[in-house]
Formats: C-alpha cells, sequence, structure tokens
C-alpha cells in the first residue's frame, strides 16, 4: 500500500473536489429547505379528526428528526472516495444523497451502506477492485485536503503500517488534542473495526480488546451501523446503550448524533430501575456482596420473611364480637397461597381469601348455628344440617368482613403488599431480617449491607431493586384503580355532552349516519382515541423504553461490561429476551470487586457457549512508549494477558518523579502547570488513588481555577481531577498519575486499576509519588525537580 505521504493541502485535485463537496452541501441545503417546509405546513395544520391529528403529530415528529439527521452531518459530509479499476467512482460521506434531476444516482453514499465498505476493507493485497481510495479533509465546507492511497502491492512503502488503512488521516486524527468529548471515527474506521460494527445482529458478541483498541468507538459505530441496517426492528424497540458513569457518558454523548442517530438510549446502571436515579457512593466491598448472584436467593428468604404468622393467634374485634385467628389457620393459609406458585403481590388475594374464608365460618358458626340441627323435627333445613346461613348470606359476610380495617390491618402484616425499594429498605435496616434472609453471607458481610433508610440508592442496589420486582410481581392495583377512575370520568362526560347535544339538535337528525355521528360510544372512543394519540406522540420510544421496567430492546451495547457483576447481567438478559447485544470490555480493566475476569464465566448462565468474540488488538490512543509501561503492569496482573500493539509512537518517554509528603500538593500543581503549557489547548488528566480527589483537587484548582474536581468533573476543562473509577474509558493529551503504590495498594484489583490509570494518555504520561514505586514503574525516567518534562 502506498500513501502520497500525508494530508495534502497543496493536492492538484482539491480544486475539483470542492466542486463536487459544493455540490453535494448544495443539495443538502435543498433537502433541509424541503424538511423545513413539510414541517411548517404540519405545525400550521390545526383541528381534524383524531387520526388527521394523529397523522399530523407523525408527520411532526419525522420532519424533526429529518431535519435533525440533516444538520448533524454538516461537519465533514463527504470524507472519502473510491476509484475502481473500472472507472468507477464512488464518495462517502455520512449519509446518502442521491440526484434526484437525473436518474437517481447517487452523490454520496453513505458510509453504512454495502458500496462503501472497501472504504475501510480495501488493502493492496486485497483491493476488491479499488486503485485508489482517497481521504478528503474539509473545514466548515471548505476541502482543505487530500490524501490519496493508491493501492499497488508494487508501490507498497517499506515501514508503513500494512495492518492500517488511510495511515495519514489516521495519524492525523490520533495526534489531534483531545477535547473532553469523544469524536466519531468515521472516516478512518479499521479493518478490524469495521468487522466487529458489521457483525449481524443476533446473538451476543463480545468485543475484547486492552485499552485504546477503539472498543467504545466501534461499539458507537456499530450502533449507527445497525440503526441503518435494521432501522425497521430497531428503532420502535429501541437500542440500549449501557456505559459505567454518567461522566463518561456525557464524554460519548456527542458521538451518535454527529453520526446522526439519535433515538438510543445512553444509560448506566444505576438508571434501570424506572423512577430512581442511583448515584448513592458506596464501599466497593459493600458493592461486591450486592452484585454476588446469591443474592437472588436472598431476596426471595427475605419475602418469605415478611410472610408471618402469629407466633400464637389474633384477636379481632368486629363489631363488638371477637374472631380469633389462630396459627394453625394463617400456616395453612401461609401454605395454600405459597403453594398457587404465584408471585408474593399476586398471591395476596389468595391468601385474603383463605383468611377471610375461615373467619367467615367462624361468624357463621356464631350467628347462624342451627339449634335445633340435630332434631329430626326441628327448622325447616334439611336435619343434621349445622348451618342455617345461605351461600349468599356466606359471601355477604365475607364481604363485609374484608373491608373491616382490623382485618385489614391484620392481613396486611401477614401478607404486605410490598413495593421492591420497601423490601430492600426493611432488609438493610434490620439486623433480624438479614439474619434470617442471609445465612449465606457471613456476619461481617451482613454487617456491611446494614444501613438505615434514607440517603438514596447505589448503582448495586438497581439490580436488587430489579431481582426483588421479578420476585414481587408488580401488584398494578393502584394504578389500575386509578386508570378505571379517569376512564370513567370520560365517559360521564361523554354521556353528559351526549344529553346537551341531543337535547338541543337531535331532533333534527332523521338521517341514520348523521345520528351516528352523536353516539355516545363514539364520544367515549373519540376521546380514548385523542388521549393515547397524545399520549404516545409526546414520548419518544426511547423515552418510553426507559420509563418501562419490562421493556425489551431491539439491542443491547454494554461498554466497559467488565465491571458488571452477576446481578447486574441479570437485570439486562432480563432486558433482552432476543439476546442481541454487543458486549465490550477488557477483562484486564477489571475495578469493580464484582466485575468478571473471564467472559464465559459471566455469559455462560444465559448463553452457555453461544457467543462470539471478536479481538481488537491495536492500540490507537496510547503511544508505544507509554504502553510500554503499561505492558509492564499487566504482565503483574496476568503473565498470559498481551498488551495491544501501539499503532504510533510520540517521541515523549514517560516520567516519575519522587517528592516529600509534605511537598506533594506544591510539586503537583508545578508538573500540572508545566504540562498545561506542553499540551497548549489539549486536556490533562490528573488521576488519583480514591479519597484523595478532593484534598488533591484543592491544591491543583486553587492555583490552577480552570481545573475541574468533583462527582461528576467538566471533562471539557483543560485539567481534570479524578480517580480511576471515574477515569474509565476516557482519555487526555496528557496525564499524570499520583501515587500509583497507593493506587495499586488500594483494593484486590488494584493492579488493573493502575493498568487503566496509565493507558489514559494519548501523548503523555508522568507518574508523582512520595512513596516506593511499583516494581513495573521503577524503570520509569526519573525527573528531576525543575528539569523540563520532555525527553531527549
Ligand atoms: N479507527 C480509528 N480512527 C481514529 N481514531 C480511533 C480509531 N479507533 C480508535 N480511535 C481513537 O482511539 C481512542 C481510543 O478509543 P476507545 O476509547 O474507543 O478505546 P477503548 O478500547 O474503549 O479504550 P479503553 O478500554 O481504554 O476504554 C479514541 O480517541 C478513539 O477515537
Amino acid at each position: 500500500m502506498s500513501s502520497a505521504g500525508g494530508v495534502r493541502a497543496d493536492h492538484p485535485e482539491l480544486g475539483r473536489e470542492q466542486e463536487y463537496v459544493s455540490k453535494l452541501y448544495r443539495r443538502l441545503d435543498e433537502l433541509r429547505a424541503q424538511s423545513s417546509e413539510r414541517l411548517d405546513t404540519a405545525l400550521r395544520a390545526t383541528g381534524g379528526t383524531p387520526q388527521a391529528r394523529s397523522e399530523r403529530e407523525t408527520a411532526i415528529t419525522m420532519y424533526t428528526d429529518q431535519l435533525a439527521h440533516l444538520s448533524a452531518v454538516e461537519n465533514g459530509l463527504c470524507f472519502g472516495r473510491l476509484d475502481f479499476d473500472s472507472d468507477e467512482r464512488r464518495y462517502i460521506g455520512r449519509i446518502g444523497i442521491f440526484d434526484d434531476d437525473g436518474d437517481y444516482e447517487p452523490l454520496l453514499i453513505d458510509w453504512r451502506a454495502p458500496a462503501a465498505r472497501p472504504f475501510y476493507l480495501a488493502t493492496a493485497a486485497s483491493p476488491e477492485g479499488v486503485t485508489r481510495r482517497r481521504h478528503i479533509r474539509s473545514r466548515n465546507r471548505t476541502v482543505v485536503g487530500l490524501d490519496d492511497e493508491v493501492l499497488d502491492l508494487n508501490a507498497a512503502r517499506p515501514g508503513a503500517h500494512e495492518e492500517v488503512t488511510g495511515e495519514a488521516a489516521l495519524l492525523a486524527a490520533l495526534d489531534a488534542r483531545r477535547t473532553g468529548r469523544m469524536k466519531d471515527i468515521v472516516e478512518t474506521i479499521q479493518a478490524e473495526q469495521d468487522r466487529v460494527i458489521r457483525s449481524e445482529p443476533g446473538g451476543v458478541l463480545v468485543v475484547q480488546g486492552g485499552p485504546g483498541t477503539g472498543k467504545t468507538a466501534v461499539a458507537l459505530h456499530r450502533v449507527a451501523y445497525l440503526l441503518y441496517t435494521y432501522r425497521q426492528q430497531l428503532s420502535t424497540r429501541v437500542v440500549l446503550v449501557v456505559g459505567p458513569n454518567e461522566t463518561f457518558l456525557r464524554y460519548i454523548s456527542q458521538v451518535l448524533p454527529s453520526l446522526a442517530e439519535t433515538g438510543v438510549l445512553l444509560c448506566t446502571l444505576g438508571d434501570l430501575y424506572p423512577g430512581i436515579t442511583a448515584r448513592r457512593l458506596e464501599p466497593p466491598e459493600v458493592a461486591e456482596i450486592k452484585g454476588r448472584e446469591v443474592m437472588t436467593e436472598v431476596l426471595a428468604a427475605a419475602i418469605r420473611d415478611q410472610q408471618r404468622v402469629p407466633d400464637k393467634c389474633f384477636d379481632l374485634a368486629i363489631d363488638g364480637d371477637v374472631l380469633r385467628l389462630d396459627r394453625a389457620v394463617c400456616e395453612d393459609a401461609r401454605a395454600v397461597a405459597r403453594r398457587s406458585g404465584k408471585l408474593h403481590n399476586l398471591a395476596r388475594p389468595i391468601f385474603d381469601t383463605e383468611i377471610i374464608h375461615a373467619l367467615s365460618l367462624q361468624l357463621a358458626d356464631r350467628i347462624g348455628s342451627d339449634p335445633y340441627a340435630d332434631d329430626p323435627l326441628g327448622g325447616d333445613d334439611a336435619p343434621g344440617d349445622p348451618q342455617i346461613l345461605a351461600e349468599a348470606d356466606l359471601a355477604e359476610i365475607r364481604r363485609e368482613l374484608r373491608e373491616e380495617p382490623e382485618i385489614q390491618a391484620a392481613l396486611d402484616w401477614m401478607w404486605p403488599i410490598l413495593t421492591p425499594r420497601q423490601l430492600l429498605r426493611g432488609l438493610y435496616a434490620s439486623d433480624d431480617r438479614l439474619a434470617t434472609a442471609a445465612p449465606q453471607l457471613t456476619e461481617a458481610e451482613r454487617a456491611l449491607l446494614r444501613r438505615e433508610p434514607g440517603g438514596g440508592w447505589s448503582p448495586a442496589d438497581v439490580p436488587l431493586l430489579d431481582e426483588a420486582a421479578e420476585l414481587l410481581g408488580e401488584d398494578n392495583r393502584p394504578v389500575d384503580a386509578l386508570a378505571e377512575k379517569r376512564r370513567r370520568a370520560r365517559i360521564a362526560y361523554a354521556e353528559g355532552a351526549l344529553e346537551i347535544m341531543s337535547g338541543s339538535a337531535s331532533l333534527d337528525f332523521e338521517d341514520e349516519a348523521e345520528s351516528e355521528i352523536l353516539a355516545a360510544t363514539d364520544l367515549i372512543e373519540a376521546e380514548r382515541l385523542a388521549d393515547r394519540h397524545a399520549e404516545e406522540a409526546r414520548l419518544t420510544p426511547a423515552e418510553r423504553a426507559a420509563a418501562d421496567r419490562k421493556w425489551a430492546f431491539g439491542h443491547i451495547v454494554v461498554d466497559e461490561a467488565q465491571e458488571l457483576s452477576p446481578m447486574a447481567w441479570r437485570l439486562l438478559m432480563r432486558r433482552c429476551p432476543s439476546r442481541s447485544m454487543t458486549v465490550v470490555g477488557d477483562v484486564a480493566q477489571t475495578g469493580e470487586l464484582a466485575g468478571t475476569t473471564s467472559w464465559q464465566r459471566a455469559l455462560e448462565p444465559y448463553v452457555d457457549h453461544r457467543w462470539r468474540l471478536a479481538e481488537l488488538s491495536v492500540n490507537y490512543r496510547t503511544p508505544a512508549e507509554i504502553m510500554a509501561v503499561g505492558a509492564e503492569v499487566l504482565a503483574g496482573i496476568d503473565p498470559s494477558l498481551r498488551p495491544p500493539r501501539s499503532v504510533r509512537h510520540s517521541g515523549v518517554e514517560p516520567w516519575r518523579l519522587r517528592v516529600e509528603p509534605t511537598r506533594l500538593d506544591e510539586c503537583l500543581v508545578d508538573v500540572v502547570s508545566r504540562e498545561v503549557a506542553e499540551v497548549a489547548d489539549g486536556r490533562i488528566g490528573v488521576i488519583v488513588p480514591a479519597g484523595r480527589e478532593y484534598e488533591l483537587g484543592r491544591s491543583v484548582t486553587k492555583a490552577l481555577p480552570e481545573a475541574a474536581v468533583g462527582d461528576q468533573p467538566d471533562l471539557e476543562r483543560r485539567v481534570v481531577v479524578l480517580t480511576v473509577r471515574q477515569a474509565k474509558g476516557l482519555e487526555f493529551d496528557s496525564v499524570i498519575v499520583v501515587e500509583p503504590g497507593l493506587i495499586a495498594a488500594e483494593s484486590r484489583r488494584g493492579r488493573s486499576d493502575l493498568y487503566v490509570a496509565l493507558t489514559r494518555a494519548t501523548q503523555r504520561l508522568g507518574v508523582l509519588h512520595t512513596r516506593p514505586l511499583p516494581a513495573a514503574l521503577e524503570g520509569l525516567r526519573p525527573l528531576a525537580a525543575g528539569e523540563p518534562s520532555r525527553a531527549g
């Protein structure tokens, strides 16, 4: 493969390409004007039948989406050209554009279309008919550079990366300063990435790759590809992307919109239980226990523990009478309800029926026993029948008993209707309940789960709440009751309207067709239709999916998936019954104690061996000098793991600087200031041990007010101080790791955390420490205070 030697601003064909690109933009403007006109028309329309109103809503949504799509592709609309040996020429871009003047020829081919594929796959060894691949660089509609690759084996340059395509454009993208927001890579997707992106949607695809291999980028482009190729199936069922934390979601949030895809639900595990935003911080050991699969049994036992019977009996004062519920009766009722196989909340009516039946017999015995039962001559009833009450009387007694507050209170105590939150809150708040429900845990582990109500939920609580919802069964009675009340109100309104109308004008309606207009059912129907359409039009499928705990997503992408606990996997699998999933991660980077170091172990319970593995092997982020340090740490985690190969060198050796503990803050400010000067308008990440971010962050922000620190630091600031957990998945031009020894010793996954910290930089890495370094870092070049940090 040969390249013309980089993106050239003086390419002889620049002017010709500019003409073509301008034509595309003119066409884009026309398409925008068209959509905007249609949107205007739809917005101006008013009134009409419910159907017309609903059609109008649909049109408004469609044209608004179209306009959003067309604006999203403004930058870099066309970025490539393929020349074939057949003289065919194809322009590749962010969307497909056709020439509607002529014979609908494609002017621009969507990068996701099969016809665009050679742009990513063709190589000199396997050119697929392509003779030249051209990268077109533009800024604000102006073509600023071209880079040609002639796919000719004879012209292969010695030393060129045979594994990469579009090397000049790729290196330009990799060397660019970071902005705090992830960018799309549509112009320079590499062949191994392309194969993952276009892999068929069915089944579970695991994408394993070391740091910086583009897993996140690939996962997001895969979403865009799947939506393009399987739009009908996926847009209504929604694609869910799960990321490790909110900061990360903000970091990646612009990628899909820049690819003109918006109807995707991006969230963290903490957002996956509707109505809750779980952000409570808790020690990793607590999260680890909550993530264990055994928690399913614990929750089931906690529910059984709430199905109570009195120690001896309940005496219930009813209308001056005392009814007695003894333990045996309650135990029988409980056994019947449990045997029904229904979920706890749904079995409550069965339990109620049993208890009420027992009480009604007791009452009937008192008020209705036949004094002449044994007398063959006495009474109207058959001799020998001790009960003079008829079934209707008994039914009436049962109805009355059900309404008795004292009985209701007893039933609520014995078999309470529980929400998942009540169950979990009650469990955490009680040593006794924990002891009964979780004998499998040690006392110390149970003590870790113990907490007082209040203070919000943690991400690790979410799978437990979801599991509890599954085990309890949703009790929709309050919601149903409300819906029924509203329905009745609407019917009443419709009937009222009918009365008024028929009172004033119905006498004129001889014609059947016209009188039909006034049928009450029509009015009700109209009302209902209007409500439903209004409701549906207001919510997008992604919004509806977010609000529905039982939503079955069309496809789920999990990023940093190695961090998921077994309980979190259970939740995600429930949300994806089709098992159409892309699972992206690196088992060497697992930081959560409940996370996984084996994909097989994590997935086996759900798909056994039926999952596909794709491995990414090239590191696009971290230059070779830094990756060499990472590789040393990786060897300590697991000598069998291979580090990804860096695609480039930066020429900057990572450094280390040891300082006195009392001077740590001062020296940190010093080296950060130096890095600010080094990376010009780039971004600097200061990665510190957990719990030290505020203290060290304060020192940095005092000296450099533009620095950010906090639970959700603003990544667009020049300097960001954060923990490894927060830095997961992110990258910075320059990274300073503070106290790597502490990071490595912080937990039993500490070495993986250190590996993550060291592999966040795109250009420069420094290590600042007060105590001895982990052995893997001892070989770093020492930096004397005051020495400029650039090597050589
Ligand atoms: N083909 C490509 N063209 C341009 N840039 C790329 C390409 N592939 C990856 N990159 C860039 O490399 C960097 C790392 O990518 P990404 O964050 O997706 O890696 P990752 O495998 O998810 O890393 P980690 O596991 O460390 O979180 C990003 O800046 C991304 O834009």
